[in-house]
């Protein structure tokens, strides 16, 4: 079972000890184009599995993109310089928030 700290914590050590063949090195090599490209990718396929439940992997099929997106994230965060837990921090700095939006008008259609 892995958790978002370890498949963080092995894309940092891809990033520190380069392995030849694999995928996350590959992506490290090509460098910060590739890696937003594979973002927007798997971003777009998130929406995609999202909007036709009916692929062959059903809901499966959403949760499997999501993972894809979730990994190039990460992957985008260590090649940048950002830390998983600078992310946990920035979410735990929300904690509470929507109560100071509670006086917000109504989102209409757009
Ligand atoms: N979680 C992932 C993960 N999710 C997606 N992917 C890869 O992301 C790619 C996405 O598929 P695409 O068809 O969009 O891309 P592609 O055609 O393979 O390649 P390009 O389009 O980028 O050229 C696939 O090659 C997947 O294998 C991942 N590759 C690795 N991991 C994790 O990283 C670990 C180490 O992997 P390596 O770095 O390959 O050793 C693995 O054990 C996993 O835990």
């Amino acid at each position: 079972m892995q958790n978002l700290d370890e498949l963080y914590a092995m894309i940092l050590d891809r990033k520190n000890n380069p392995k030849k063949g694999s995928y996350t090195d590959y992506l490290f090599t090509k460098g910060l184009d590739k890696i937003l490209k594979k973002v927007g990718e798997e971003s777009t396929e998130v929406v995609v599995a999202a909007k036709n439940p009916d692929k062959p992997r059903g809901d499966g099929e959403l949760v499997y993109e999501s993972a894809d997106l979730l990994y190039h994230l990460c992957v985008l965060w260590a090649n940048q310089g950002v830390t998983f837990d600078q992310i946990k921090e920035e979410l735990a700095k929300r904690e509470g928030l929507m109560s100071e939006y509670k006086d917000r008008p109504e989102i209409k259609d757009l």
